[in-house]
């Protein structure tokens, strides 16, 4: 029987991918709370939706199985005590354990069906949606004005980065900001109770209980025994110790390439600045290597009695080369390497592509300088829609997660 996850690359034809359509908690972001909240601007729904929509319909019409991120969580939500259980959960990680918030949130919460409960915390709990008579002193001296009791949840629609698929299993994300901190919950009751995914041998390969950051869109499949991971503003050298210990004791993985990138909101991941896109070819952003083509780079195998040996190389071409077994790696400039274009075009997620199969991607249709690069590069490119998808500082990648793919012929 095949697991419910299997991925062993980055590039093997995709068959099932979960996403997450933009719901209302794109409409709860208003300007006060933008940089908190992670984002730049506020993508105005209906449009929003139609272009998500139009990514979703280009994958189905691949093939692709698309599996929607707020449904699996509902369905795993359907057993009473498991529902409790999560919502009281959820209730503590939003700031209320106990009292008179907590009770009258879970009375309001539990008097929707499963799939709107789910919706509306994702999108979050407005105070004047709820009557609550006895608030504490903070709610009502310090937290007066502020709107609302659960944050709204608006990169939930970057459904990379909470969890990621890793051969067989999974890791289930303690992720860098509060703001994005709750998401990986939901994962974490869709791998223990979605009938999909329950009881299906999927290992976690790390869980969300720890105090060192990891997200998804650090974690790349490079091959059924190399991962490459960034050391990045999301994703900490402590956190890429403990999954390269859990792969190499565990899995097939024997190499962890970890690769040191600028700790800034434009490259907040691996994948806003490099992505695999053939057995070969990658897409690189010029500005993560410098004068020379050199990047810290740091290559982690499996040691005497569990130790791990760590080796610093600079030269990220030839690690590639070296760990894929390739004779000839293409790295791909990001905007062509233009000063301009190359930082403008990864702004708006121009190296952040979706592979869905060896040299078959999808993009965002603004970067065409490095669509069309591509193309030069003997790729297949799908353009998506993006004026307002982007505002989110994500791409195709960063907006979906893979649960299967083919493994390589190789
Ligand atoms: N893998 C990715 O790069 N995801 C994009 C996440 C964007 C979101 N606004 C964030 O800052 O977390």
């Amino acid at each position: 029987m095949q697991s419910p996850i299997h991925v062993t690359s980055e590039i093997g034809k995709l068959k099932t991918v979960m996403l997450h359509r933009p719901g209302h908690e794109i409409e709860n972001v208003y300007p006060d709370i933008l940089h908190r909240m992670l984002v730049d601007d506020i993508p105005y729904l209906p449009i929003a939706q139609e272009e998500h929509d139009y990514f979703a319909d280009t994958l189905r019409k691949q093939g692709i199985e698309v599996l929607y991120f707020a449904k699996l969580a509902a369905e795993a939500l359907q057993d009473s005590q498991v529902k409790d259980k999560f919502l009281e959960q959820m209730l503590a990680e939003s700031g209320y354990a106990a009292g008179a918030v907590h009770d009258a949130l879970k009375e309001y919460l539990l008097s929707m069906d499963t799939q709107a409960m789910v919706d509306k915390i994702i999108a979050g709990v407005r105070k004047d949606e709820i009557d609550v008579k006895f608030v504490s002193l903070a709610e009502m001296a310090e937290d007066k004005d502020y709107p609302f009791f659960m944050d709204p949840m608006p990169n939930t629609y970057f459904t990379r980065d909470p969890q990621a698929s890793i051969g067989d299993g999974i890791t289930i994300n303690h992720m860098t900001f509060k703001a994005r901190q709750r998401e990986s919950l939901f994962t974490e009751y869709i791998i223990k109770y979605n009938p999909r995914f329950a009881n299906k041998g999927v290992h976690v390969w790390r869980d969300r209980y720890h105090d060192t950051r990891i997200e998804g869109g650090d974690e790349l499949v490079l091959s059924d025994h190399v991962f490459a991971i960034g050391i990045s503003q999301r994703t900490s050298a402590d956190a890429i110790m403990d999954i390269a210990r859990n792969l190499f004791k565990d899995s097939n993985y024997d190499t962890v390439i970890a690769i040191h990138i600028p700790h800034n909101h434009a490259m907040m991941h691996l994948d806003t600045v490099f992505t695999m896109i053939n057995y070969n070819q990658f897409t690189v952003h010029p500005q993560i290597l410098d004068e020379h083509g050199k990047v810290d780079t740091y290559i982690l195998h499996p040691g005497k009695d569990g130790e791990i040996e760590i080796k610093h190389r600079t030269d990220l071409q030839h690690v590639l080369e070296e760990a894929l077994d390739e004779p000839e790696i293409d790295l791909i400039p990001t905007g062509n390497g233009d000063p301009i274009v190359a930082p403008r075009e990864q702004w708006n997620d121009g190296s952040n592509t979706l592979t869905i199969a060896p040299g078959e991607v999808v993009t965002y249709d603004r970067n065409y300088v490095s669509n069309d690069l591509l193309r030069k590069h003997g790729i297949l490119v799908h353009e998506v829609r993006s004026s307002e998808l982007s505002r989110g500082r994500g791409g195709p990648r960063c907006m979906s997660c893979p649960l299967v793919r083919e493994d390589l012929k190789k």
